[in-house]
């Protein structure tokens, strides 16, 4: 089946390597030298100078579609058509001779909602990351395959410095007229998944479809949970259940039929990974897998806890590789909609029930924590407020996702929970951050309903319901308050911290 590029100006390719298989994919990466092979059958790479995403170089090209719908701002910034238009130049005649990789495939689980994508890569581990993150496509479907977006990704080009319109040699760009995002400079395959999420954040809403940064998962109820949160805070952890079938890890839509995975893959984090507390994500680190910017010990195993390149250490796996999953990628509309946040401070709750007006507020506010390593520039957790908890990603005002969320919960009756599983008994570096096994218990009791039998109480700070007990966690850390050596040092912290959330919001109030 040969496609060629002419339509995107890519001419001149030496070979062009259609959808070929893990194993062929795998087999180039190591020949080319892009990365070795690890003990566990996966192959490791660097991605050199660029190991999280670069949030202030990825831009929008601001044109007839996205010039008044855009939310032009602090994550999203605009962008000319022909400085666009130079660097596509520019990048096309560096990839002119060149070896070029191409995943053709989709996002989007559900038919109606499906957008097709081709991803034309300079390095054949981006298309095995490609292939194993987005939905690969049957045989038949690559006949006549028509793209709706195109990502071209050259982390070998790099934009000289101080060239016009952008900040440094990587940049992200996203345009909708000619339905291509260009990389460039990096090598962080997480551009590539998370700039086409963007592309449908940005379409989605305008279908009544609602967009999401979150995993989510279906009991054995068949009741399916939802949990949203922002890069680090344990969507990934958390959904990867074996009580539970997983439906996704990362990005979701949810429509009047009820959820839908975008992707068909996993983007683990691996620093620390402990085959004990992470068995699932342990296991799928196999054959296929790409594990970016892990060290490997002399004997070629992964050495997991080791940050040398960064704490962002990543591993990408196809959804099956996991045991327990919901094929199909959908989900019945959510029952229990799980708020995720990482709290640096350690004055949030462990847990707290939250009613329709104040999910909506939490919801808009996002506040969290940017934990080390996945934007540049983070090294230790720093409070942020993060809308939708995906700001990065969402395009529109924030109201739009907000809205969507609201007539959701309304309509569907969900429990919503909001969830830290930052530090307790002390911010960071003082206090620890909350043991995973308690935050499974607690995900646990919330998804299957044993929380509706507790008896709620409302803080005196945040006016959170914090519930009295919790199966499988000590009830004394129910209530950060407790744990703290010093009570009226947490009351001041929590103070401060309920200020923040009260002078953020205001800017929405207006
Ligand atoms: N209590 C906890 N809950 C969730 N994750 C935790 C907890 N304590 C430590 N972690 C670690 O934090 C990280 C959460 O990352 P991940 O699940 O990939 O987040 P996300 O998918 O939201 O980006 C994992 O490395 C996990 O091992
Ligand atoms: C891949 C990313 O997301 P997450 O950590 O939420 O998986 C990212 O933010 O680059
Ligand atoms: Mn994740």
């Amino acid at each position: 089946m040969d496609i060629n590029l002419d339509y995107l100006d890519i001419k001149d390719v030496k070979h062009l390597h259609r959808n070929i298989s893990a194993a062929n994919l795998t087999e180039f990466v190591i020949k080319r030298e892009e990365g070795k092979l690890s003990s566990t059958g996966s192959v490791v790479i660097n991605t050199g100078k660029y190991t999280g995403r670069s949030a202030k170089d990825r831009f929008i090209v601001r044109d007839d579609i996205t010039g008044d719908k855009v939310n032009w701002g602090s994550t999203n910034f605009p962008i000319d058509q022909d400085v666009f238009d130079e660097l596509y130049g520019e990048v096309v005649e560096y990839l002119k001779e060149k070896d070029l990789f191409v995943f053709d495939g989709f996002v989007g689980a559900l038919k109606e909602y499906t957008l097709p994508i081709r991803v034309v890569c300079e390095c054949a581990y981006q298309a095995l990351f490609a292939n194993q993150m987005f939905i690969r496509p049957e045989k038949e479907e690559l006949e006549g395959f028509m793209p709706q977006f195109n990502v071209i990704s050259a982390p070998g080009f790099k934009a000289k410095v101080g060239q016009r319109g952008i900040n440094s040699e990587c940049f992200i760009l996203i345009n909708f007229s000619k339905k291509i995002v260009l990389i460039g400079g990096t090598g962080y395959s997480g551009e590539i998944k998370k700039s086409i999420f963007s592309v449908m954040n940005f379409l989605l809403p305008q279908k009544g479809v609602m967009p999401m940064h979150c995993s989510a998962n279906i009991g054995k109820d068949g009741k399916t949970a939802i949990f949203f949160g922002l890069s680090g805070t344990g969507k990934t952890t958390l959904s990867t259940d074996p009580g539970r079938k997983l439906i996704g890890d990362d990005e979701h839509g949810w429509c009047d039929e009820g959820v839908f995975n975008f992707e068909g893959g996993c983007y683990a984090k691996t620093i620390n990974l402990d085959r004990e507390k992470e068995r699932e994500i342990y296991e799928a680190i196999k054959f296929g897998t790409i594990l970016e910017n892990v060290v490997l010990k002399e004997d070629r195993t992964p050495d997991y806890e080791d940050n040398t390149y960064t704490e962002n250490t990543r591993a990408a796996y196809p959804i099956h590789y996991v045991d327990n999953i919901q094929e199909s990628g959908m989900g019945g509309n959510p029952n229990t909609i799980i708020f995720l946040t990482c709290d640096a401070f350690g004055v949030m709750p462990p847990i707290a029930k939250l009613n329709a007006q104040e999910a909506i507020e939490h919801f808009i506010s996002g506040y969290t924590s940017k934990v080390a390593g996945t934007e540049r520039g983070i090294t230790e957790p720093e409070a942020t407020f993060s809308a939708c908890f995906g700001e990065p990603f969402m395009l529109l005002n924030p109201m739009v996702y907000a809205e969507l969320l609201g007539e959701k919960i309304e309509k569907h009756k969900a429990d919503v929970y909001l969830i830290n599983t930052g530090w307790i008994g002390g911010g960071y570096g003082k206090g620890e951050r909350i043991k995973l096994s308690y935050t499974r218990s607690i995900v646990n009791a919330a998804v299957s309903g044993k929380l509706r039998k507790v008896n709620f109480y409302k803080d005196s700070i945040f006016e959170l319901f914090i519930p009295e007990s919790c199966p499988g966690v000590p009830s004394e850390i129910l209530n950060p308050r407790n744990i703290w050596d010093d009570p009226e040092k947490y009351d001041k912290e929590a103070l401060k911290l309920k200020e923040k959330i009260t002078s953020n919001f205001k800017k929405y109030k207006q």
